[in-house]
Order: structure tokens, then sequence, then C-alpha cells
């Protein structure tokens, strides 16, 4: 038999995972295409496998059978001993040969749609802030396995988590209107309470001075997870700093818009334009080369 990289009896594997990532996320396509192919590769696989797990509940009500849950989690503990139930798998068993990948983010990430299919409000951030970790700080732990940290520490870890949150946040901030529609509310009640908003304000869309303060403190909030993640950046190998600071900025930006639009996000969903974001990839190239 011929000699065979490892990589080529994985071309096609990787290749289903690069156009489930093309075609369900743009931006996360376009930053993956930054990064040197074999990490651009891992994140492609990675991608799919954390898409398919947060498909998996988007059709389960709150009475579904969560045995579905279970199943997942052995599966990925399969992947994690070397054997795969499709190609997806396949791409991400080569993955975690590859990468020094950790299953405890995994499970932790079934953890958090678990949480999502029992629970449609959150009382604290504290209680928030443990779904961000779950179903987006894990990600940050992911990324950073494969994109490589110079130096492990628990602060760098931290920090990469601290993207994670920052970005869930900012996502339910841009998507309160549609969560609503489905019955959902992902902001602290007790953050609605003090600002004297309620349920029956926030199903009736209402937009005023308290929605707007309950939006900054929020946005204050994202704010400060993005500050503790940019002072992590620094950590990672050189080549992942662009594509970081990149998904950074562009992601902290819906945050500007959110605010541009009168916090009128019920009904409009604040986004990026494409030439604004082509305009942003110098500014994180040069976030990015500072010693
Ligand atoms: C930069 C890069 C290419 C990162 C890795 C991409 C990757 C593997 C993403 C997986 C995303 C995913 C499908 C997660 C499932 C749960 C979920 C939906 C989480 C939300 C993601 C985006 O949601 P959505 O698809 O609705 O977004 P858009 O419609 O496209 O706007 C989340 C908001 C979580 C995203 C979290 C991260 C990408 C983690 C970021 C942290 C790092 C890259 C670590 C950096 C390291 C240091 C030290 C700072
Ligand atoms: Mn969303």
């Amino acid at each position: 038999m011929p000699y065979m990289l490892a990589s080529d009896k994985y071309t096609d594997a990787y290749e289903v995972c690069r156009q489930l990532t093309a075609e369900y996320s743009k931006t996360f396509y376009f930053a993956s295409l930054l990064f040197p192919p074999a990490k651009r590769r891992a994140i492609w696989a990675i991608y799919a496998w954390c898409r398919r797990t947060d498909e998996l509940v988007d059709d389960l009500s709150s009475t579904a059978d969560l045995s579905v849950l279970d199943r997942w989690q052995e599966r990925v503990s399969k992947i994690f001993a070397g054997r795969a139930e499709d190609a997806y798998d396949q791409a991400l068993v080569d993955t975690v040969r590859n990468f020094p990948l950790e299953i405890e983010p995994f499970l932790d990430m079934v953890e958090g749609m678990r949480m999502d299919v029992r629970q449609d409000r959150y009382e604290s951030w504290e209680e928030l802030h443990l779904y961000c970790y779950r179903v987006a700080g894990t990600v940050g732990l992911m990324s950073c396995a494969v994109m490589g940290l110079a130096e492990d520490s628990p602060e760098a870890r931290r920090r990469a988590v601290a993207l994670g949150v920052a970005k869930q946040l900012t996502n339910i901030l841009r998507d309160v209107g549609e969560d609503a529609r489905r019955g959902r509310i992902y902001l602290p009640l007790e953050d609605l309470r003090r600002f004297g908003y309620d349920e029956s304000d926030l199903f009736a869309y209402v937009v005023d001075e308290r929605w707007a303060n309950l939006m900054e403190f929020q946005i204050a909030r994202a704010e400060s997870f993005y500050r503790e993640a940019e002072r992590g950046i620094a950590y990672l190998i050189p080549d992942a700093r662009w594509p970081v600071w990149a998904s950074l900025i562009l992601y902290r930006r819906i945050l500007a818009k959110l605010r541009a639009n009168g916090y009128q996000n019920f009904l409009q969903r604040a986004y990026v334009p494409r030439a604004e974001k082509f305009l942003l990839l110098p500014v994180a190239w040069a976030k990015a080369a500072q010693p």
C-alpha cells in the first residue's frame, strides 16, 4: 500500500466539516481562514461538533426526553477513545489525536444544552454565567488547545473562557426578540427587577428608559469580559492572535450597533455590515502585531 499521510485519510471528513462551517457561520468560517491549514481544519471539526450539539436541542421542548443528550455525551467519549460513527466524528477523532484537547469542555457544553432544555429563565447573573460558560466559555477552552498557548496557565484559560462568555452575552443581547418569541428570557431576572422592568414589558417589546438602562448594564458587563479576554490574547502563539483579535473586535462591534439602534433589539437584529468587517481586519492585525 502506498504511503499515506494521516491527514489524507481524513480529507473528506474535514471537507464536510468545512462545508457545515461555511454554511452556518460566515464569520467563524472567515476567521478560520486566517489560520494555517492544520489548525483551520481542526477548527472546522470542532465547529461542526459544537453546531450539531446546539442543533440537537433546538427542536427539543422542555418536556423532551433528555436521553438524546446522554447518548451524545457517550458518543463524544467514544470519539475521544478513537471511535467514529460518521464523517464529522472522524474529523474530530483526528483532531483529538493531533491537538491536546480535553474532554471536559465537550461534556460541559452538553450540560449547557441540558440546562437550556430544562429552563427558560435565569434568576441571577451567577446562574446565567454558568450557562454562558457551558455553551460558549467551553469553546474558548477547545479553541486554545488547537490554536496553541505559548504557555498554558490558569490565567490564560480564564481569559479564553471570558471571550466565550462575552460573545454569548453579546449574542443574548442581539437575539432578545427572537428568544422572547420562543418564550425565553436569557437576561437575569434580578437585573430586570433592578431596573423596574418586568417580563410583561419584555413580551410587549417595550423600549423605554428602563430598557435602555438595563441594556447599558448588560453591555457594560459584556465589555468587562471583552477587556478580560483582550489581555489573554498575548498568551496565544503568534499565528492565532490575528484571527482571535478579529473575532473579538467583530463580535464586540455588535454591542455598538445595538446602542446605535437605540436598543431596538426586539424586531431588529444588530449586525456588522460586510464592508465594515473588512475595514476592521487591519485594526485586528495591528493589535496582534503589538509586542
Ligand atoms: C476564532 C474562532 C475561529 C473560534 C472557534 C470557532 C468555533 C469552534 C465555534 C463554535 C461555535 C458554536 C457553534 C457553539 C455552539 C454554542 C453556541 C451557539 C455558542 C455561541 C456562538 C456563536 O453563536 P451563533 O452561531 O448564534 O453566532 P452567529 O450567528 O454566527 O453570530 C457563541 C456566541 C460562542 C462563541 C465562542 C467562541 C468562539 C469562543 C471564543 C474564545 C476563543 C477563541 C479563545 C481565545 C483565547 C484567548 C486566550 C483569549
Ligand atoms: Mn443566538
